[in-house]
């Protein structure tokens, strides 16, 4: 199969899409659980290559083959790029196997079989791996990541693709440093003139932007520059920044760190479905630069652009790149020069906080003294969980051996983890301007999920699909006044560059 040049689609199809069978296929563990599936970690049992399976999940499928899964198939079909996931094939299991919980079928879904994605396998998700205790990732790590992660998404938007679902678990990383978009459960092709209606119930609540908490149905490839902003923050920050409860909660941390909208700032709020119920009482001051006022000024230049109010005023990919952030010391660093971690993927770390719990439970009852707690540890979702194994406090950041282990693990050539005693991953303050050394530097950030944002993908508003009627709909903090001190400067720009660098990516636009 011809392979498509960067900045193009792959127009080709491979003739055995959905003619082999799972069996071709020996699953070693599984690594994800999402609201459309589960995903395993297999071996071509022919070639020995490793590989991610994607199970789609038809149990609650009353309409046939989900649409989302449809949607998922034909958008990575058509792309093919170097940091976007590449779905190998589909594969097929016949109707009557036993379910992953060994289960039998039913009479309700005893007709339907399986279908499998099957996608490169990818080592680490990023919040999987900003979940390792001790790690902290470096200047020149996080540009590296940014720099792949706008790429890609550049590929994506310039292709008429938006993803709508970035957030951390949804960025796939390999040993190699490679950085990948994955999950297009909620992609969609576009339009260009944002004409057309789209669901506003997309995008992860963290990772929403105000446009779509407004309630807007038409939009660009703005929503996804939001994410890209509050993980940009999240790298380097150390946690969350916009940790909302609910979509009301999530707007006012929004306008809290943002600004209220106004003429100036976003002369078409008034215009959002929505505006009228959820505008603050009172004017809101911009706080970006006092917030985050501990990163440097290329970061928080960048940053101030891509938590921008109006998705018009909002930076793109290609302007991102551009930024002086990536052409300054530090700059980005190679991929292939990054430390190799064991794996791990959000799934495993979600495991691991389960055992953590059921630790601290048991000690409580039998009056022990409590198991150190991991500073970022989010609460519990899924329950029944078995067991994991904690990290141990080396780490390769940390300029350490790798952590050493006794159980299975991820891989056959896991190792044993200790429990949780390395320092804690999170940058205190500090200019990140000066001299630095990628493998030792204090310059450091990370990255978590803290606690579990709710999904993109249910109903907004709860239960009932519609906006709370108003801003004081029950929400304490809505429309007060924010916490911070007034006496900060909001502005800076990197506008009136006259150099353009993105014929360096190679782009097709
Ligand atoms: N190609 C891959 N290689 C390794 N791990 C993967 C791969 N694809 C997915 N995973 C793991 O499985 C998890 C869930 O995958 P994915 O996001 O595609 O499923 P989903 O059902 O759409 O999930 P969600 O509802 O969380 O968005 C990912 O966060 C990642 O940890």
């Amino acid at each position: 199969m011809a392979l498509a040049a960067l900045g193009q689609l792959n127009v080709e199809e491979l003739p055995s899409w959905g003619s082999r069978s799972v069996d071709c296929f020996e699953k070693l563990e599984q690594i994800g659980e999402g609201t459309y599936g589960q995903v395993f970690m297999a071996r071509e049992t022919k070639t020995g290559e490793i590989v991610a399976l994607k199970k789609i999940r038809m149990d609650n499928e009353k309409e046939g083959f989900p649409i989302t899964a449809i949607r998922e198939i034909k958008i990575l079909k058509k792309l093919d790029h170097e940091n976007v996931i590449k779905l190998k094939e589909i594969v097929t299991s016949s109707e009557n196997e036993k379910d992953e919980q060994n289960n039998q079928v039913t009479e309700s879904n005893k007709f339907k079989g399986g279908i499998y994605m099957v996608f490169e396998y990818m080592d680490h998700d990023l919040t999987g791996l900003a979940d390792r205790p001790g790690l902290r990732f470096t200047v020149p790590q996080i540009k590296c990541y940014m720099k792949q992660l706008l790429t890609g998404l550049h590929y994506c938007h310039i292709n008429s693709v938006l993803h709508r679902d970035i957030k951390g678990s949804n960025l796939l990383i390999d040993n190699e440093g490679k950085l990948k978009l994955a999950d297009f459960g909620l992609a969609r092709f576009f339009a260009n003139d944002h004409d057309g209606n789209l669901t506003n119930r997309v995008i992860t609540l963290w990772y929403r932007p105000p446009e779509l908490l407004l309630g807007a149905t038409k939009y660009g490839p703005a929503v996804d520059m939001w994410s890209v902003g509050c993980i940009f923050a999240e790298l380097l920050h150390g946690k969350p920044i916009l940790p909302g409860k609910n979509e009301p909660e999530q707007l006012n941390k929004i306008f809290e760190l943002c600004g209220s909208p106004d003429e100036i700032n976003w002369p078409d709020a008034s215009k959002t479905p929505w505006y009228n119920n959820f505008k603050p009482s009172r004017p809101m001051k911009r706080r970006v630069r006092e917030m985050f006022r501990h990163f440097d000024r290329y970061a928080l230049d960048l940053l101030d652009h891509l938590l921008t109010l109006d998705p018009n005023q909002r930076w793109t990919a290609e302007q991102a790149l551009d930024a002086d952030y990536f052409w300054n010391d530090p700059v980005p660093c190679d991929p292939k020069s990054l430390p190799k971690y064991e794996s791990s993927h959000e799934f495993q770390t979600k495991r691991k906080r389960q055992q953590q719990r059921q630790n601290e439970e048991m000690a409580k009852r039998q009056k022990l003294p409590h198991p150190q707690q991991h500073a970022r540890l989010p609460p519990i979702q899924h329950v029944g969980q078995a067991p994991s194994h904690w990290h141990g406090p080396n780490h390769p950041m940390n300029n350490a051996p790798p952590p050493v282990s006794s159980g299975p693990s991820h891989h056959q050539y896991g190792k044993p983890r200790g429990p949780p005693t390395g320092p804690n991953r999170y940058p205190t303050s500090g200019n990140q301007s000066g001299a630095f050394n990628p493998n030792r530097g204090g310059q450091v950030g990370s990255f978590s999920s803290g606690p579990y944002p709710p999904q993109g993908r249910g109903p907004p508003f709860g239960g009932s699909g519609m906006p709370v009627p108003g801003p004081r709909g029950g929400h304490s903090g809505y429309g007060v006044g924010p916490p911070y001190s007034q006496n900060t400067q909001y502005g800076g720009s990197a506008a009136g560059r006259g150099h353009n660098r993105n014929q360096q990516y190679g782009w097709q636009q």
